[in-house]
């Protein structure tokens, strides 16, 4: 359901205005176009964005529409972004609006995917689709990413490894100041990773698709994870071009239609799909979804950054466990492994497959790193 704008005056946008924080709760922006209102009426929250059209003669385009399914029986809390405020009250050259539960971010997770909706329009005007869509023919080939980690834990008999390369995060600030990606990717491939998984939000996560496609260019062979919010299959086109073999999609962001719609964008292209999940709820959507074949369990919560590697053990109980092996699904246990004790755990608890940032990329050699964390050289 398409929300109706304010006819007049016209909208600008919440970047235009500076807007500053000050006492008693109140947001002040500082009017940049006298006379122009913000946009106060928002497209349906959580609703896609951004949908294929069928695909066309051309392959497929991306068409302005949102989602009819209803998201809230799906649980999902994280809103797509802000919606209204309350009225604002125009004194002197400032406009004040009350700071309230609609325009203020209610955890990081929200904060992020709000900031990514603001980057993705700015992108999406300077690389419009149609431009993305002549790079894909010179994008690098596909890589098998679902295939190399079946085949490394077939040699290994260990969880295959998803080695990331990631500066820093919300959660732990920088984590290494000499960062240099391609070294580090290098460290982790000679160490035995089966794939690596990039970081390319730059505010929250210091990452950029420039890493990835610095990476991808050296000529790592490891299937590349693009680890970036999705929330536009225009991403999916642009992590492409830019070498990705693999995407990432967030449970707890997106409702199934568009976790259904934006794998098969992915499959398209030949990319694997890693579905992320933090609960019971959102593993029992995802087991629902037809075609998914790899799932992330994250131990970390992403909207209170709490870690427990006992999550992955959780959701892999019971009837959860057996429909994941009736469909061959290849589960990754993420976040917070450092130890092979925890690699065995969550190896005991059925993943087959890890994805490990802080331990390895802290280590002044990452591939040593990755046989510390095993307890043993996976590399041969
Ligand atoms: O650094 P750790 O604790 O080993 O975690 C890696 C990875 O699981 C984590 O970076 C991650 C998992 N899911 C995400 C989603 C977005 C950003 C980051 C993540």
């Amino acid at each position: 359901m398409e929300g109706t704008s304010v006819a007049t005056p016209p909208r600008v946008s919440l970047l235009n205005a500076s807007a500053l924080k000050c006492r008693n709760n109140f947001l002040v922006r500082r009017r940049s176009i006298p006379g122009y209102l913000f946009e106060n009426t928002r497209r349906n929250n959580n609703a896609i964005n951004c949908v294929l059209s069928q695909e066309s003669e051309g392959g497929a385009s991306v068409a302005s529409s949102s989602s009819s399914s209803s998201v809230d029986d799906q649980g999902i809390k994280i809103r797509r972004r802000p919606t209204s405020g309350p009225p604002s009250h125009a004194v002197g050259p400032f406009e004040f609006r009350l700071q309230n539960d609609g325009n203020t971010p209610r955890n990081i997770l929200e904060e992020i995917i709000w900031n990514k909706d603001v980057e993705i329009t700015q992108l999406k005007e300077k690389k419009p689709l149609y431009s993305l869509k002549k790079a894909l023919d010179t994008a690098p080939p596909v890589r098998d990413f679902v295939g190399a980690l079946r085949s490394a834990y077939l040699r290994t008999g260990a969880p295959a490894l998803i080695a990331e390369v990631k500066k820093a995060s919300p959660s732990r600030g920088v984590l290494r100041e000499d960062f240099h990606p391609v070294n580090i990717a290098q460290a982790y491939e000679n160490g035995g990773a089966a794939c690596l998984s990039v970081l390319t939000d730059e505010k929250y996560f210091q990452g950029s698709f420039e890493n990835l496609a610095a990476i991808r260019r050296s000529g790592i062979k490891r299937p590349l994870l693009c680890k970036e919010f999705i929330i536009d299959a225009w991403q999916i086109y642009y992590a492409r071009t830019k070498g990705a073999d693999a995407i990432l999609l967030i449970a707890s962001v997106l409702p199934d239609a568009d976790i259904n719609y934006m794998s098969k964008i992915a499959k398209k292209f030949g990319l694997s799909t890693l579905v992320e999940v933090h609960n019971e709820s959102e593993m029992d959507r995802v087991l629902r979804i037809d075609g998914i074949d790899l799932i992330g369990i994250n131990n970390r919560n992403l909207e209170t950054f709490e870690v427990d590697i006992s999550n992955t053990k959780k959701l892999l109980e019971g009837k959860r466990g057996e429909i994941i092996r009736q469909k061959d699904i290849i589960v990754v246990g993420e976040s917070g492994l450092f130890t092979p004790d925890d690699i065995a755990y969550v190896q005991e608890a059925g993943v087959k497959a890890v994805l490990v940032g802080e331990s390895l990329v802290k280590q002044s050699d990452p591939g040593k790193g990755i046989a510390d964390l095993y307890g043993r050289n996976i590399s041969s």
